[in-house]
């Protein structure tokens, strides 16, 4: 017998993925791919687990985490998508829409989870919208790419590998300069000395030793689970577990009553989920411009300066043409642009990007890392760059790895 049809779709920064789900979701007919019409279909994404995240936290409704008393939020993101798949194959769906299944996996459980998709594929269809050409799946029969709504399928896999290859994009102009840079005395930004961390008894992270430096580029490494977000969100003040430990930011012991606001201050800190707090009507431009204050939204009138570096970084990310659009209305890629621009505006002394290419497509996580490379070339800022995808563009000078241990996880320096 024949396996069932296995769907891949490439979707890139202008594509309507949202509404593309729904219509198959909604059972609706979807044009050049007639056949699912009817069917039941079950969707996994991060935007699942976001759903089930928000029904524990706020109804205190447990459904992938039925089995378990921690938290889904509290989960490393290999045992969430774990969670998710599992309670969506108890259901029997006609197929199911895996959307960017392997980001924010590492390298061993991409593997695992290609194989164990691979399997599903020889017994149930999958629909693949995929950002990243080399996340399609070898089992895929059709082709396709969205552009905007419009679904464009492809006579023959060869068309469509041949005119989908991923190109490096090349990074062409100057980073703007800040408007006031933010000044600060120590040469030693963070230091951990032998930070050890536990969650109910079990130790995740074991005497981890790291010092990063002003203007220094760090790639921090690790599989899912083993204390990346952890560290992360001690340097930036969101995890109370900092406090009674040796660590040292921005020349203030943890504890020493420093304040959070004039941390918040000097760290610029992206991750791809902050995008969902911006659902109000903000221009591109004030998106940028809020960058500058901290802000969600903009409740003052910029100033001319302010308004003509956020054309700098528009025009940068070739946006400028939509500067006076409203945020909400871009697409998922373009979104990402712009919280990048709105992240590096201020030139804060210590960026921290968590998984910063995540749902990009290949041109614009080219673009992306061009222009960390290029931040970091070009200005004093150090940078954190946390990432599972090896990333071929990106140029870190050092390379931090949390390697797990049943002790809690060991930090070791690695050369890049
Ligand atoms: N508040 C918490 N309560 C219980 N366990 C927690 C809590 N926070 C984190 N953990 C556990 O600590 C470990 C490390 O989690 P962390 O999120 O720091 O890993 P990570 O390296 O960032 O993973 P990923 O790459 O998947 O994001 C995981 O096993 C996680 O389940």
């Amino acid at each position: 017998m024949k396996p069932p049809k296995s769907y891949a779709i490439l979707t890139q920064n202008n594509s309507n993925t949202k509404n593309l789900v729904e219509s198959l979701l909604k059972q609706e007919n979807v044009s050049n791919i007639e056949e699912l019409q009817k069917l039941k279909g079950l969707l996994f994404s991060r935007s699942e687990i976001n759903r089930f995240m928000d029904e524990e936290e706020r109804h205190d409704i447990k459904i992938l985490t039925r089995d378990t008393n921690q938290p889904l939020k509290t989960m490393s993101s290999g045992e969430q998508k774990k969670a998710l798949l599992n309670y969506l194959l108890q259901q029997e769906p006609d197929f199911l829409i895996l959307v960017n299944p392997f980001d924010n996996l590492d390298v061993a459980t991409q593997a695992k989870l290609k194989d164990q998709l691979n399997d599903i594929a020889s017994s149930r269809i999958l629909v693949q919208l995929v950002s990243r050409v080399d996340d399609i799946l070898p089992s895929s029969t059709d082709f396709f790419k969205l552009d905007g709504d419009t679904l464009q399928r492809y006579e023959s896999p060869k068309d469509f590998w041949q005119a989908n290859q991923p190109k490096r994009v090349l990074f062409e102009g100057t980073i703007p300069p800040p408007l006031s840079p933010i000044k600060v005395t120590e040469k030693t930004l963070v230091q951990l000395k032998k930070v050890s961390v536990s969650f109910d008894g079990r130790q995740v992270l074991n005497q981890i030793d790291w010092k990063i430096e002003s203007g220094e580029f760090w790639q921090l490494i690790g599989p899912n689970g083993s204390g990346k977000s952890t560290i992360l969100s001690m340097i930036t003040g969101d995890s109370h577990k900092g406090y009674g430990q040796d660590l040292t930011i921005f020349g203030q012991k943890k504890g020493s009553g420093e304040s959070v606001w004039d941390l918040k201050q000097k760290i610029g800190y992206y991750t791809p989920a902050i995008t969902n707090k911006f659902r109000g009507y903000h221009t591109l431009e004030h998106m940028v411009i809020s960058g500058l204050h901290d802000s969600i939204g903009l409740y003052v009138q910029p100033t001319d300066a302010e308004k003509q570096l956020a054309k700098q970084w528009l025009a940068l990310l070739k946006l400028d043409h939509k500067k006076e659009d409203y945020f909400k209305d871009l697409s998922v890629g373009e979104k990402r642009l712009v919280m990048m621009a709105r992240a590096m505006v201020k030139h804060s002394p210590l960026l921290i990007l968590d998984e910063p290419t995540a749902g990009l497509d290949d041109a614009s996580a080219s673009l992306f890392v061009a222009l960390v490379n290029k931040i970091a070339q070009e200005s004093d800022s150090a940078i954190v760059f946390v990432s599972h995808r090896k990333e071929p563009q990106l140029e870190p000078e050092r390379i931090f790895e949390l390697q797990p241990d049943p002790n809690g996880s060991l930090g070791i320096e690695l050369k890049p």
